[in-house]
Formats: structure tokens, C-alpha cells, sequence
């Protein structure tokens, strides 16, 4: 397998208290910043003291990219010096990481950053890794530069277009009707161009502003809020909430309630979320010595969207790695569909398109296998000037596609507002 991959032979990890009240984003540098935020709380980082990007996977069995991942991460802790006082969860080494959705496309990646800074419980904390000696916390932590707008934006249709999209899911709801399968997620693209580098700090500022309760992101290029959140590890405790089932937002209190009441009692609704949930519990019940996953779901309102939602706890089994886990639940029915083989079958065939880390597992993990891995959903991969945005939405017998058309649009408005600059 060819791998492409940097790390040093040995490397020096430090984590120190830090005194600073300042906003996370307020540490981060303008190139390659990683991220993982939510409610003024999380992860920064930048810098690469070690980095891995995986090839396509060649093999059928589908879960080669994480293994791959997971060896390669063992290897690199291996040869570290731990110095590590807090013990928190994200404190010590730790790695960013966006996996591809499909395993027959390149470009997942783990990065171990040189820089950390987080916070947790109002406690901040900066780990600095390198080949030489303890670095300093006024060695590494710099005045950055002021974040830039991104200027006028140039707006294109992705391939398929939006009456092909349209198309498709017209067509994946008569394979539905016809027994083929129960549920497929289709999704769509759209790209911007901007003036000039977009830099990603100011998308990451916009959303976690707007989104306080999703997880903003931002490792190798892929950046978003996500509102799903595929598994929480702390210690043998984890924690997934289920996403599936989507309203707009209403204009106004009343509208807002009618539209959340038409969800919570949609037959189409409730049938799409419950694929989702079911899937879950069949992977996380093997791989778990306790499981609670509720009877009904809950109502999720986001700035542009309402999902239903079902948050699920278990206690992990022993030996069971966190990215064990992650290949194992992934892909879940809120992104692939049910039963998964035919509905990753379907997508391929129906979508015409490369969702590279779109929809794919994005996080961070630290050495202790603490760590948060969502769904990287409601996001856009940025490569300097270009950003290509995605959202895709459940299809089951009941699904019209005017109304998916028209809900992948309320995801959009997510990077869409993000990339916007405000008058
Ligand atoms: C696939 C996406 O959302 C998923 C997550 C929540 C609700 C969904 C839905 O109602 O269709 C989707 O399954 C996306 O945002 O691109």
C-alpha cells in the first residue's frame, strides 16, 4: 500500500495549564488550522509534527483506511515522551482526523499538530509537540493576524446539477417503492469561488457563532458545524446522537411550532429516523456491555434547520479502540441508508459524484482513546480560493423531490452564510 507519510523518529510532547481567557480561535494561525469547537469549548491546533493521507482503499472488506490510521497512530505514540500534568481528555497527544466516506476514495488523513490549545470545564491547556526540546509557551503562541473576508463569491451548480439531483431522487424513491431497499441518502454539491485564499478562521468564527451547539471543524481542508455527533469516548463511556428527520426553521414563533409538529408526527419522518437509530444499536450493541437508546426521539433546533434526534449512551467492552468503533458505525443510515450494502451501492450509482470526506467521520482522538468523532455534515472542502459545498438528505418511499431539493438548500445556508461577508 502506498502511504503517504511523515513523522519524525522521536518526539517530545508537552501539556501545561495555560492561563488565557481568551477565544480559542483568538490562539489560531491562518495556515492549515485545525479545529474542533462547540460552545467555546474544544480543540485548536496547528502546525504538522506528523501526518498521515491514505490512498483508496483496493481491498472489498471497506474499513482498511481506518486500521491503516489506527497502526500508523500507534506507532507515532510509540516513539513520544509524554509529559502530561492535566490528564484531561484532549490533553497529551492528540490527532485530527477526516476519513473518506467511501473506502475507494483517497484522501483520508490524520495530522498531529505541533500546537494544541483546549479548553474544557473553563480549564485551558496548551500541548506543544516536537523533535526537539520542550518548547515554551511563549515560544509557540504568537500574535496572528487579524481574520480576512472572504470577498465577493462566484456561485456554481454542482455535476449533477439541481433538476439532475432532482432526477436521481425521483428515481431512488421508485427503487424504495419497489422493494430494492428502504431508505438511500442522496447528496449534492455546489461551489463557490472567492477572490483569493479563503481563510478558514474566518468561516470557523462565523459558524461557531451561529451554530454554539454544533461541532465546528476544521482538519485538512474540510470545514463545517456539524450538528451529529457519531461517538464520544471518555474512558469506556460513549455517548452518539442519531440524527434524521429535517424542517426549515419557521419565520416566525407559530410557524416555527407548525413546522416542528408536522415533523414530530410525519410518518415519513419518523420511519427515515428510525432506520437511523436502528442501525446504530445493531452496530454499537456488539461492541457495548450496556446500551440506552430512547424510545422516541426529541426535537434538535439549529439556527437553520429542525431534526429529530435521539441521543444514545453505552459502556464500551474492553479492548474495543475508539477507531474500532468509528469504522464500525460508519457509514450509519443517517448518511448511507437501509440496508447499508445496497444503499451504498445506490449512492454510488445515483449521485455521479465523489463525496471525498464529505459525510465521512471527522474528530480527534487522544492517546488515551478519549475523543469526539461526528459526521461531517453541513461542511465544505476548501482548497485555497474554491469552496465546494455539500448536503444531502434521507429519501424513503414517502420522500417528494421538490421538498428535498428544497431541504438540502436549508443545509447549504450553513457554509453558505459562513462564506458571505457580512455588509
Ligand atoms: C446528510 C445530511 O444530513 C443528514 C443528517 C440529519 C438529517 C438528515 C435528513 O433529514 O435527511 C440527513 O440524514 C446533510 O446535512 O448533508
Amino acid at each position: 500500500m502506498s502511504v503517504a507519510l511523515e513523522s519524525p523518529k522521536q518526539l517530545t510532547i508537552r501539556t501545561v495549564p495555560l492561563r488565557d481567557g481568551r477565544p480559542l480561535l483568538a490562539h489560531l494561525p491562518e495556515a492549515a488550522p485545525l479545529a474542533w469547537l462547540r460552545g467555546g469549548e474544544g480543540l485548536v491546533g496547528w502546525g504538522e509534527a506528523a501526518r498521515i493521507t491514505l490512498p483508496a482503499e483496493a481491498d472489498g472488506a471497506g474499513v482498511r483506511r481506518f486500521t491503516s490510521a489506527a497502526r500508523w497512530l500507534e506507532e507515532v505514540l510509540a516513539r513520544s515522551r509524554v509529559t502530561n500534568d492535566l490528564g484531561l481528555p484532549g490533553t497529551g497527544p492528540v490527532v485530527f482526523g477526516g476519513f473518506t466516506f467511501a473506502p475507494g476514495s483517497a484522501g483520508s488523513t490524520l495530522v498531529l499538530p505541533r500546537v494544541v490549545v483546549g479548553r474544557r470545564a473553563g480549564r485551558t491547556w496548551l500541548t506543544t509537540i516536537g523533535d526537539g526540546p520542550d518548547a515554551r509557551p511563549e515560544e509557540v503562541l504568537h500574535e496572528i493576524r487579524p481574520h480576512r473576508p472572504v470577498g465577493p463569491l462566484t456561485w456554481r451548480d454542482g455535476s449533477p446539477d439541481a433538476a439532475q439531483w432532482r432526477a436521481a431522487v425521483a428515481e431512488a424513491v421508485a427503487r424504495i417503492r419497489s422493494g430494492a431497499l428502504d431508505k438511500v441518502v442522496l447528496a449534492r454539491e455546489v461551489h463557490a469561488d472567492a477572490p483569493a485564499d479563503i481563510d478558514v478562521r474566518t468561516l470557523l468564527a462565523r459558524l461557531s457563532r451561529d451554530y454554539p451547539g454544533c461541532y465546528t471543524f476544521s482538519v485538512a481542508g474540510m470545514v463545517g458545524a456539524t450538528p451529529e455527533l457519531l461517538i464520544r469516548r471518555e474512558g469506556d463511556d460513549v455517548t452518539s446522537l442519531v440524527l434524521a428527520g429535517t424542517r426549515p426553521r419557521g419565520a416566525t414563533d407559530e410557524e416555527d411550532a407548525r413546522l416542528a409538529a408536522d415533523l414530530t408526527r410525519s410518518a415519513k419522518d419518523v420511519e427515515e429516523h428510525r432506520y437511523a437509530v436502528d442501525s446504530l444499536r445493531a452496530t454499537l450493541t456488539p461492541l457495548c456491555s450496556a446500551i440506552d437508546v430512547p424510545d422516541r426521539p426529541e426535537l434538535l433546533r439549529l439556527a437553520n434547520v429542525q431534526h429529530l434526534a435521539s441521543p444514545v449512551r453505552g459502556r464500551l467492552r474492553p479492548d474495543v479502540s475508539t477507531l474500532d468503533v468509528v469504522a464500525a458505525m460508519h457509514p450509519t443510515a443517517a448518511v448511507g441508508g437501509t440496508p447499508t450494502s445496497t444503499a451504498v451501492r445506490v449512492i454510488r450509482e445515483l449521485e455521479g459524484t465523489d463525496r471525498g470526506r464529505y459525510a465521512g467521520p471527522v474528530g480527534w482522538l487522544d492517546a488515551r482513546g478519549n475523543g469526539e468523532w461526528g459526521i461531517a455534515l453541513r461542511c465544505a472542502e476548501i482548497t485555497g480560493s474554491r469552496a465546494r459545498l455539500f448536503a444531502g438528505c434521507g429519501i424513503v418511499a414517502g420522500s417528494d423531490p421538490d421538498a428535498e431539493l428544497a431541504e438540502a438548500d436549508s443545509k447549504f445556508r450553513v457554509m453558505r452564510d459562513a462564506l458571505t461577508d457580512e455588509e
